[in-house]
């Protein structure tokens, strides 16, 4: 179920600065999902399996299984068995079905809705996907979505283990853990994923992390945080794991220092490469957007001495690991052009 707000040309929405295009987008939407919840028991019975958010997590009920299969014999559930019908009456609890939307919509994100969109109508969407709502909140996150057409394509960001939990970052997880604490917070959740244990269960490495969000909140030099963070990290031998969560949770002091050739010239080696830190972070919390555009950034001195063939793997499974491996070689240089700033083109 999804509904799309367009923008073609100067719009057909009077004014977007004061939400009031979302606003009009998301009650069209209510009404749909409403109205597919009225005509269809089974619609009904699936919004039903979906949190409020207001439960504990633990009382949740697994849902029964062969109501996602969409085999025809499946299809008799919704005539008349217990489980549907009940769900069906709970469902059509306006109320309830409000809360479910607020859990668990999902929008499309915009790059690709750019490039997978129709020529130069800009689809911002928000839909209710059935399954990819069961899909937990981790800072140390292995998946995310991309979005064609009315299809919610999940797919891996990083190596995943068997019997590993797929898991999507809610919100932006290259932050340090305080802010990703108040972001889960508003969500009605404590995240206790492995990266967030990590940052908080140490005394010694507490104490450093607060330290550190304090010079990233007062300014200053952010080469003289980078440096303390990689030598603390060199001498407590950090595994590689560790070293991408804090380096993720820091990212904004590493990409201000690559962002100024006046750092860059002071720390020198001091601060390891934009390249590298780029595929330290993707291969510990998944390629995402941010670490795509310093992957492309920090090869770019590669390609300048010619060598862009060697480091074209390493961005094409970065670029793979944000946009999903269903996404062609062509789309994906779209992607790469988009994620690129004007200033920073390189020759792709
Ligand atoms: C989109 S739903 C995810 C599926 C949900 N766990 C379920 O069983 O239906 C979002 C809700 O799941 C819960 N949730 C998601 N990630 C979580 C996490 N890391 N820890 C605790 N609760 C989480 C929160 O209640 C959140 O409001």
């Amino acid at each position: 179920m999804m509904a799309k707000a367009v923008a073609i040309g100067r719009g057909v929405l009077q004014d977007t600065t004061d939400g009031g295009e979302k606003m009009v987008v998301w009650k069209d939407f209510v009404g749909k999902v409403l109205d597919a919840a009225e005509k269809c028991p089974r619609t009904a019975a699936l919004i039903h399996t979906l949190s409020t958010g207001e439960e504990q997590q633990d009382d949740l009920v697994v849902p029964e299984m062969a109501l996602f299969r969409q085999e025809p014999e499946d299809l008799s559930l919704t005539d008349g068995t217990n489980m549907v019908r009940e769900g069906t009456q709970e469902v059509l609890d306006v109320d309830r079905i409000l809360k479910v939307l607020d859990v668990n919509c999902l929008t499309e994100d915009a790059p690709a809705a750019d490039v997978l969109g129709n020529n130069g109508i800009v689809n911002c969407g928000v839909g209710l996907w059935i399954l990819p709502s069961f899909i937990n909140h981790s800072c140390h996150p292995n998946a995310r979505r991309t979005h064609v057409g009315d299809h919610a394509i999940v797919h891996a960001s990083r190596d995943i283990k068997a019997g590993e939990e797929i898991t999507f970052p809610y919100f932006d997880v290259l932050v340090p853990v305080s802010k990703r604490r108040e972001a889960s917070r508003a969500w009605g959740f404590e995240c206790k994923c492995d990266r967030c244990r990590f940052e908080s269960e140490d005394f010694t490495l507490k104490q450093e992390i607060l330290k550190s969000e304090n010079d990233l909140v007062n300014g200053g030099d952010m080469g003289a945080l980078v440096v303390r963070l990689e030598e603390r990290m060199r001498k407590s031998m950090a595994k590689e794991r560790r070293k991408a969560f804090l380096r993720a949770s820091f990212w904004s002091a590493y990409s201000a220092v690559y962002d100024s050739d006046k750092l860059v010239r002071k720390w020198g080696r001091r601060v390891p490469s934009e390249a590298l830190v780029a595929e330290s972070i993707a291969d510990a919390v998944g390629g995402n957007e941010n670490v795509l555009r310093a992957m492309l950034r920090g090869s770019k001195d590669a390609n300048g001495c010619g060598n862009w063939l060697e480091v074209e793997d390493k961005v094409v499974r970065i670029g793979r690991a944000t946009y999903g491996k269903v996404v062609k070689r062509h789309a994906m240089r779209a992607l790469f052009r988009l994620t690129l700033d004007a200033n920073n083109n390189i020759n792709l």
